[in-house]
């Protein structure tokens, strides 16, 4: 049990890879509090995972909404007493260049994708001060380092966020808070699918991301759940400001193989 009286926070857990995250936790001894706006999807993965003998509870909550997130902190520590791990996951896409974007949309993924992890993290932390060690994960992504065309809010969001990890491992390192990213890939979930279909020719398209791919395939929920898992636990205890990509290898200067005979 790697997680063995840890209490975390996990946002956007009702579904996709959030739901591997907090499974995956639950499942290692933690007990997780999904921060979710689908309430819906939030109380049938609760339902799910407690008749797996998990301990997961949900909360509604827009992480882009200052009073849902100071509500989901007091939740949390009025249940458990405590706050070991957040993960900062919520996030939502869309596939425009700037000129096609419109402020509000452009607001509205800031709000969720970078305002959201920063509002979860400004109520974590003193909560977290309070403990001898705590860890901060950061949902990125591969954009946040290499992108595609079309993704302009996207992209700038998730590099945002990769910058705020590196100034939040600086300033509360004295805190022994680890504060790190993951970047992963294409993940076979909801918003990937949603992805996809806004393309002309979705199967191309698919068929395309996987030549690109060293691997050969998209990643796994569980793919990105295992590595959430290394630094949420004390196997990870000196390892902060990093941005840890699972993409197969997508993000290396050479995507694929070359064959030199
Ligand atoms: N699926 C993929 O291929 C990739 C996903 N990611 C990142 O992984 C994370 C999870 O993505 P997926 O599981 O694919 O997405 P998803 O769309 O399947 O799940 C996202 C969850 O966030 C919730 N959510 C959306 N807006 C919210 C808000 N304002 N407040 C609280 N919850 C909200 C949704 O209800 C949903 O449960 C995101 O940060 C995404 O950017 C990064 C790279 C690739
Ligand atoms: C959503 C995302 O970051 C993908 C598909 O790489």
């Amino acid at each position: 049990m790697r997680l063995k009286n840890k209490i975390a926070v996990v946002t956007g857990g009702s579904q996709g890879i959030g739901r591997g995250v907090v499974q995956v936790f639950a499942e290692e001894g933690a007990k997780v509090v999904i921060a979710d706006i689908d309430a819906e999807a939030g109380e049938n993965t609760v339902k799910d995972l407690i008749d797996k003998n998990l301990d997961v509870r949900f909360h509604k909550t827009d992480v882009s909404n200052e009073e849902d997130v100071k509500s989901l902190i007091e939740y949390t520590i009025n249940e458990f007493g405590k706050l070991d791990v957040l993960v900062n996951n919520a996030a939502i896409n869309f596939r425009k260049s700037v000129h096609e974007t419109s402020l509000e949309e452009w607001n509205n993924l800031m709000g969720i994708n970078l305002t959201g992890p920063f509002l979860c993290s400004k109520y974590a932390i003193p909560e977290m001060q309070k403990q001898d060690t705590s860890s901060i994960i950061n949902m990125v992504s591969w954009h946040a380092e290499t992108t595609i065309t079309r993704l302009a809010a996207y992209a700038s969001a998730k590099g945002g966020l990769t910058a705020l990890t590196r100034q939040m491992a600086l300033d509360y390192g004295q805190h022994q808070i680890r504060v790190n990213a993951v970047g992963p890939s294409s993940v076979d979930t909801p918003l990937l699918h949603k992805t996809f279909a806004s393309l002309e020719n979705p199967e191309k398209s698919f068929e395309e991301s996987l030549a690109f791919n060293p691997m050969g395939r998209v990643g796994t929920v569980d793919d990105i759940a295992k590595a959430c898992l290394f630094l949420a636990s004390d196997d990870s205890t000196y390892v902060s400001g990093q941005t840890i990509l699972v993409d197969g290898g997508q993000s290396n200067k050479i995507a694929r193989p070359i064959e030199f005979d």
